[in-house]
């Protein structure tokens, strides 16, 4: 752990969690209820939640968060937050704390198709190309679309988020 409360991500969780630096690069730290942003934070989700099982019938149960802060350089590969079956994670939420990024800094965090899709889809072309950019807001099934982050040339700051099944 470093002094400032961020560690090197891994990939999986519980026993099977390891840290992969060929598929992440980033550090990441837990979002607890430590300052009033964070409340704040947890406290939105949590509005979020209860507004998409009214509305879409999603029996979210729980909410976990953490920074992840990207150096220069450093990306995370294609990958899904879920795998049916074997995990709960349902809905991914991306913010972004990085004033003034424009398009020549990079970091992009780029969507590939539904992998549900019944349409034919131009493999490896992305849907979406999103600038980490303050005030953006991302959100998508996490077993359904596969996504990377690309390397910046500026340290890049994200905040991901996601809501679970219960256990
Ligand atoms: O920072 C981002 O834009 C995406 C991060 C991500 O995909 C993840 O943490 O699972
Ligand atoms: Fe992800």
């Amino acid at each position: 752990m470093e002094a400032d409360g961020f560690r090197n991500a891994a990939i999986g969780r519980g026993v099977q969690s390891q840290v992969n630096t060929g598929v992440r690069r980033d550090e990441i730290a837990w979002i607890e209820a430590q300052s009033h942003t964070a409340r704040l934070w947890l406290e939105w989700a949590e509005r979020l939640r209860l507004h998409l099982n009214r509305h879409l019938y999603l029996g979210l149960f729980s909410f976990e968060s953490h920074f992840a802060r990207y150096q220069p350089g450093q990306f995370y590969q294609t990958h899904l937050d879920a795998f049916r079956g074997r995990s709960n994670r349902v809905v991914t939420l991306l913010t972004y704390l990085n004033h003034d990024w424009l398009k020549q800094h990079g970091g992009e965090l780029l969507i590939y198709p539904d992998n549900r899709s019944e349409s034919p889809v131009a493999l490896g072309v992305s849907v979406a190309s999103v600038l980490p950019a303050l005030g953006t807001l991302v959100v998508f099934l996490s077993d359904r679309f596969p996504h990377e982050v690309l390397p910046a040339t500026r340290p890049r700051l994200s905040v991901a988020g996601w809501f679970r099944l219960n256990e």
